[in-house]
Formats: C-alpha cells, structure tokens, sequence
C-alpha cells in the first residue's frame, strides 16, 4: 500500500511537499523565478514599486516553505496586513498564482503536487484581494 502523496510505503514516514521538492535551496530557486515572471508581468509590476525585493524574496522563500511544511517557521505580517495598501484586484490575483504554478513547472514539480499548492493558496484570497 502507497499513500497518495508521496508513493512511499504505508507506516513510513511521507516527506513534506518542502523535502520532495528539495528543500530550502530549490524553494529559493522557485522564488527567483517566480518574481522573474511577476516583475516580467506589465499587469502585476506596478503593485511592487519601491518594495525592497530582498526582503520580499526571504519573506518569500519562509512563507512558501512553511506552506509546503518546512519547519522553520514564517515570522512575517499576516496576509492582510502585509497587502491591504495595495489595493489587490482579483484578476491580479489570479496571475500571480499562475506565475507561481509557472516557477513550480520550471523547477520539475509534477502537475499533481503544483495543483495541492494551488489548492493551499486559494484560502488566502479573502485577505489579499481587497480591490
Ligand atoms: C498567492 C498569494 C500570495 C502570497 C502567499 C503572498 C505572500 C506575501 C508575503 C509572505 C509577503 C511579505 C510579508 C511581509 O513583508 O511581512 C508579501 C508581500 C507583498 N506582496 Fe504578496 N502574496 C500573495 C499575493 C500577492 C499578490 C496577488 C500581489 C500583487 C499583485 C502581491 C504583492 C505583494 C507586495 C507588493 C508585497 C510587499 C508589500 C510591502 O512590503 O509593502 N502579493 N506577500
């Protein structure tokens, strides 16, 4: 017997969507890419002026992980805070998990795992799209 997620036997321990997708270093190689595409995005590239994108990637990088289920814990504001003076639009919302599922597929992760994380996401709309 295989659990559905993994594919490992029943009884071992399933590694965490963060360890089959390589851990720390692959998550920083996702968000790289990820604000490539965002920054790349004529829609989406107005809504980060001015933001100290360092800062932005290693809040990132904590908050994907954790998401995924790394341990180390995110430590930054909560969704509503961290965007409410953005006046975020629901189709800009839209794109910016498309860029995400985008890093995801340029970084080998298969369509079933990009389609969980997708899922994860979802719930934080409320809180982000306030436009
Ligand atoms: C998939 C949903 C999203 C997640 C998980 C997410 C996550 C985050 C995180 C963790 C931060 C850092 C918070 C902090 O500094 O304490 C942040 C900041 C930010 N996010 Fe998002 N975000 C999402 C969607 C969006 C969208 C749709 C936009 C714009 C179109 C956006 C634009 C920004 C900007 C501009 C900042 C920096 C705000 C500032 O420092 O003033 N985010 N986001």
């Amino acid at each position: 017997m295989t659990d559905t997620i993994s594919g490992t036997p029943s009884g071992a321990p399933s590694p965490t969507l963060f360890e089959q997708l390589g851990g720390e270093d692959a998550v920083g190689a996702v968000v790289d890419i990820f604000y490539d595409k965002v920054l790349g995005d004529p829609d989406l590239q107005p809504y980060f002026t001015g933001v100290d994108l360092d800062r932005l990637k290693q809040h990132q990088r904590r908050f994907i992980g954790q998401a995924l289920g790394a341990t180390r814990p995110y430590s930054g504001r909560s969704m509503r805070k961290a965007h409410e003076h953005l006046a975020i639009t629901d189709d800009a919302f839209g794109k910016v998990v498309d860029h995400l599922a985008g890093a995801l597929t340029e970084a080998g992760v298969d369509e079933a795992t990009i389609g969980t994380i997708a899922q994860a996401l979802l719930p934080l709309k409320a809180d982000i799209v306030t436009a």
